[in-house]
């Protein structure tokens, strides 16, 4: 288990400890409802926010509780969010060592303090990519919305289960190999002329074409099909957009890698082995909540603008 809490100073000398919390928006009308019947609006007039939710919710939050909604761009607030916290906390980054042996496989510290440029992947529910050249100049090179929330939706039809954690815990007890149709089930082994491996994927779900292979699939078996699919379709968009940009870091956050080592090892295995070792993938402790604590960040230095003025 991670400590996730950050002692700070931020500005105007102020001195405190964030405390991470999160709740899908999904439960928003729930908390609304909360904050309403224990009076938050006694002693908060203000809530920064960043995403999609900002804008979807900030009628409901004048409405419900009369509170104001300081509105900040998701990317600005994941960027300011992640100089921030990485600043905070050395050991903040990390990766994982000899991806491409499991047995050796293992997460060790990365030390981030000269990080441009690098590529950010922020697996959300969909993804964005994006080419950080300096703290304050970037661009989104690319997105799919092939991402945590699909994951999570096929999971969800394929298995009958109800949650993310479910979803996981499944897919580490299965075998994406009854699923998946691999090289070697086309070749009878290695596609050696261009380099493909007989354990790669050739065909994602091209198995369950079959009633046979239908018949004797298990549930843990579609949730890590479902998992390694989603996953090695980023990690191979990552990759394409690293190599467009002339990157080699790949920093990967969002909360479909939250308590999801399987997810992380691919994409490291992946970044690895297509680039012959000369990409890296790189992931943050505070993978979800960087966005938070850039427009807190923001927030606070707006008023520290207004003051000087
Ligand atoms: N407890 C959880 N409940 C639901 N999803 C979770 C949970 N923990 C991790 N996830 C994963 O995180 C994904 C959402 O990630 P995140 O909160 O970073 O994205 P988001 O900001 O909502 O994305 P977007 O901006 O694309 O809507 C889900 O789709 C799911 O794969
Ligand atoms: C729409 C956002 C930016 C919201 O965070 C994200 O879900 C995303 O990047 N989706 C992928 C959109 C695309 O196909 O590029």
């Amino acid at each position: 288990m991670v400590k996730l809490d950050i002692e700070i100073r931020i500005c105007r000398g102020r001195r405190g400890t964030l405390h991470f919390i999160r709740f899908p928006t999904s439960e928003m009308k729930n908390f609304l409802a909360l904050a309403k019947s224990k009076g938050m609006a006694n002693f908060v007039t203000t809530v920064c926010a960043t995403g999609g939710g900002a804008y979807k919710f900030e009628n409901d939050f004048q409405r419900e509780v009369n509170m104001k909604l300081a509105k900040y761009d998701e990317f600005d607030s994941l960027l300011k969010g992640l100089q921030f916290v990485d600043s905070y906390n050395r050991k903040e980054c990390y990766y994982w060592s000899n991806p491409t042996d499991e047995s050796l496989c293992k997460k060790e510290e990365y030390d981030f303090s000269n990080p441009y440029p690098f590529l950010l992947v922020n697996i959300g529910s969909g993804v964005s990519m994006l080419a950080v050249n300096s703290p304050s100049s970037f661009k989104r090179v690319s997105g799919t919305s092939l991402g945590g929330g699909t994951f999570l939706g096929l999971c969800c039809l394929l298995t009958g289960c109800n949650t993310f954690e479910e979803a996981i815990e499944l897919a580490a007890s299965g075998d994406s190999t009854r699923v998946d149709k691999l090289v070697r089930d086309i070749y009878g082994g290695d596609y050696a002329r261009f380099g493909l491996p007989g354990d790669l994927v050739a065909s994602s779900f091209g198995h369950m074409n079959s009633r046979d292979k239908r018949s004797k699939v298990k549930r843990e078996d579609l949730a890590r099909a479902t998992l390694v699919t989603i996953t090695n379709n980023i990690g191979s968009i990552a990759r394409m957009c690293a190599i467009q940009e002339k990157i080699d870091r790949v920093v990967f956050i969002g909360n479909f890698l939250r308590v999801n080592p399987i997810a992380m090892k691919l994409l490291a295995y992946a970044m690895d082995y297509w680039s012959k070792g000369t990409m890296k993938a790189l992931f943050l402790e505070h993978e979800g909540y960087l966005g938070a604590v850039g427009c807190l960040l923001q927030y606070h230095q707006s008023i520290h603008d207004r003051i000087r003025n």
